[in-house]
This record gives structure tokens, sequence and C-alpha cells, in this order.
């Protein structure tokens, strides 16, 4: 089983709600609500160990209401190395209708210590040689510049590590000039990549090149319902997702993410890997939190997700998503 490191510059606790219909600007009376640690990284790694992985968790964490993610982190066996900064996370809302549509509503996140960045790269320090692989995940925390991702990527990479980068706008242009290993964008966050809409798989190859150009080794694209294209130096594949009961996609992208990582890091093949991946995934929109690999219909999950090589023999580039 492989070492893993994430890291999560803005935590959050995730307030999901799930209602029939949201009528803006109304009462509404909801159905199940949880609130539960979470945040990009945080997601990951709670699936990793699930899967049986040794996972350290780091990054900055707001001291004010810290107990709730030290009590995740016992629980779920994970190693907590974040460096403490003053304030509090932020909570993010999560309102899942019936039918399967999210509305999010994420926070900006605490305003970070002008030390914050130096006192990460100091605790990233003698982590590093210790793990297989990095994940930075979500968003920047506000007054972390772009340019402290970046060093963080080049920080790893220095290291020997491979990184796998999933955040969003201006940090995920920034990232990726680092040259991480790997990004995993949502259609949405390749879509500002290139600067267009992304209305075909050609538009969405094109992108992917893009990202490639920049020296990224690794393109695993999520896309929804349309399932995931990844695009590797041996080549893209492309997965297609059973049909499921849709109850909420937050946390999908992470859970996918986590399985990648199982894959690659534990040298499956990567038909296999992508359909462990997608097929997980698959399972986390079936409910709220992240995927469960343990869940009662994973294996037939697995069984009925479709994994090809793209374009395969009747697709061209030029098909709709
Ligand atoms: N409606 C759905 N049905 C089945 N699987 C889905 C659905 N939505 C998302 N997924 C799976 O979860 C993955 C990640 O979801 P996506 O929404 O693309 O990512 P993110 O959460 O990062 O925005 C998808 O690539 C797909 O494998
Ligand atoms: O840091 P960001 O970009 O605001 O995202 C954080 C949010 O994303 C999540 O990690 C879920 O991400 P995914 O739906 O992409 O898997 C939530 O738990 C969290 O509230």
């Amino acid at each position: 089983m492989a070492r893993i490191l994430t890291i999560t510059l803005n935590p959050a606790l995730d307030l999901s709600v799930e209602t029939p219909t949201l009528a803006v600007g109304e009462v509404n009376r909801t159905g199940n609500t949880r609130l539960e640690p979470a945040g990009k990284g945080i997601n990951v790694a709670r699936v990793l160990a699930r899967l049986g992985h040794s996972v350290t968790v780091t990054g900055l964490m707001g001291e004010g209401n810290a107990s709730s993610f030290e009590r995740l982190f016992a629980a779920e066996g994970l190693q907590d190395s974040f460096v403490r900064v003053p304030g509090q996370n932020r909570i993010n809302i999560k309102i899942a209708e019936a039918g399967g549509r999210v509305t999010d509503l994420n926070g900006p996140g605490f305003r970070i210590p002008e030390d914050a960045l130096q006192r990460l790269e100091f605790r990233l320090a003698p982590l590093l040689p210790e793990c297989d692989g990095v994940v930075i995940g979500g968003s920047l925390p506000e007054g972390f510049p772009p340019s402290g991702l970046a060093a963080l990527v080049q920080q790893a990479s220095r290291a020997g590590k491979p990184v796998w980068l999933d955040t969003s706008g201006e940090g995920l242009k920034a990232g990726i000039e680092a040259a991480p290993f790997a990004v995993k964008p949502n259609m949405d966050e390749l879509s500002g990549l290139a600067g267009l809409p992304l209305t075909d798989m050609t538009a969405v190859e094109a992108a992917v090149a893009r990202v490639h150009a920049g020296g990224v080794s690794h393109v695993v694209v999520s896309m929804g319902a349309d399932g995931v294209l990844w695009s590797s130096p041996a080549g893209i594949l492309r997965s297609r997702v059973p049909p499921v009961s849709l109850v909420s996609t937050v946390c999908a992208g992470d859970t996918l993410l986590a399985g990648m990582l199982h894959g690659v890091l534990g040298g499956q093949p990567d038909e296999a890997a992508l359909t462990f991946a997608t097929a997980l995934s698959a399972e986390c929109v079936q409910h709220i939190g992240v995927g469960n690999p343990e869940a009662p219909d994973f294996s037939s999950l697995l069984q009925r997700t479709r994994v090809q090589p793209w374009p395969g023999q009747n697709n061209t580039g030029e098909m709709p998503l």
C-alpha cells in the first residue's frame, strides 16, 4: 500500500442539506442535513485511508474550529500534520435537490498570516521524503497567492514526488505552470483554463493538449455524468459511468482522484485503474459524502463501468460529449 500526503490549504465544514426542491427567497423545509469536516485534500485522504493506504494530511487549518477535523482524523486513521493558523475554517453549504441538482455556496476561508506559506514549506520538508505521492486539493484561502501554490508543487517535485493537483481559477493556472505530474480539472475548470466553452470532445482534447504542453503528464478530466477522459503518455482512455440513482455530486471529484491514485500508485493496468476510480465516483453520487469502496453495490458498479481507448472505433473527436 502507498504512503500519500494530501495538502488542503482551505479546509471546510460541509453543511449538506437535502431538500425536494429549493425555493429561492422562501422558507424551505429540509430533509437529511449533515455537517462534516471536508475540503478536497481531506476528502481524498479519507477515501485513500479506506482503501488501505497510509495517509498524512497537511495544509493550513483554522485553529478556532479545528476540533471536529481532529476527531475525524483520529477516527479515520489519518496522520494530522496541519499547520494551525488563527481563525475559523469556513462552512460550505451544499444544497442537494431531489433529481440531483446541487447548489454549492463555498466560502473564502480564513485570512492567512504572513508567515503561513513559509511555515507550511517547513512542515513539508520532513514529510515529503516519507511519501510516494502528493495531492494538493482545493481553493486558496484569503491572502494565499497563486505563486505560493506553484512553490508547493515545485517543492514536492524537487523531492522527486508525483504531485496530483485539483484546484481552480488562478491557483490552477499557476499550479500548471509549475508542471505537476497530474491535474484533475472538471469541465468548468478545463473550460476556464482554455478560455472557451467546451461543447464537444474535439474542444476537450484541444484543451487537454494545452495542459500537456505546460509539462503535465497526466490530465484526468471529470465530465460529470459523461464519465472521465484520462490523457497520459500511454494514450487517452475514456470511461462511462453506469446509470445510478443520483443524490449529490459533492465529493465525486475527490473520490475519483483518490481512486486514480489508488490504481496508479498500486501499479494497476491503466484500464483497471480508471474503471475502479470511475465506479467509485459513481458510487459516491448515490449519497452524501465521499465514495465507499465497501458499499454493497460497488462490485456491480465496477462490472457496469466501461473503459475504452479514445477515440474508439465508433467514436470521433467531433462527437458530442
Ligand atoms: N450523475 C452522475 N452519475 C454517475 N456518475 C457521476 C455523475 N456525476 C459525476 N459522476 C462521477 O463522478 C466524477 C466526478 O464528478 P464531476 O462532477 O465531474 O467532478 P467534480 O466533483 O470535481 O466537479 C465523474 O467523472 C463521474 O465519474
Ligand atoms: O476548496 P473549494 O474549491 O472551495 O472546494 C471545497 C469543496 O469541494 C469539496 O471538496 C467537494 O469537491 P468535489 O465535489 O470536487 O469532489 C467539498 O467537500 C468542499 O466544500
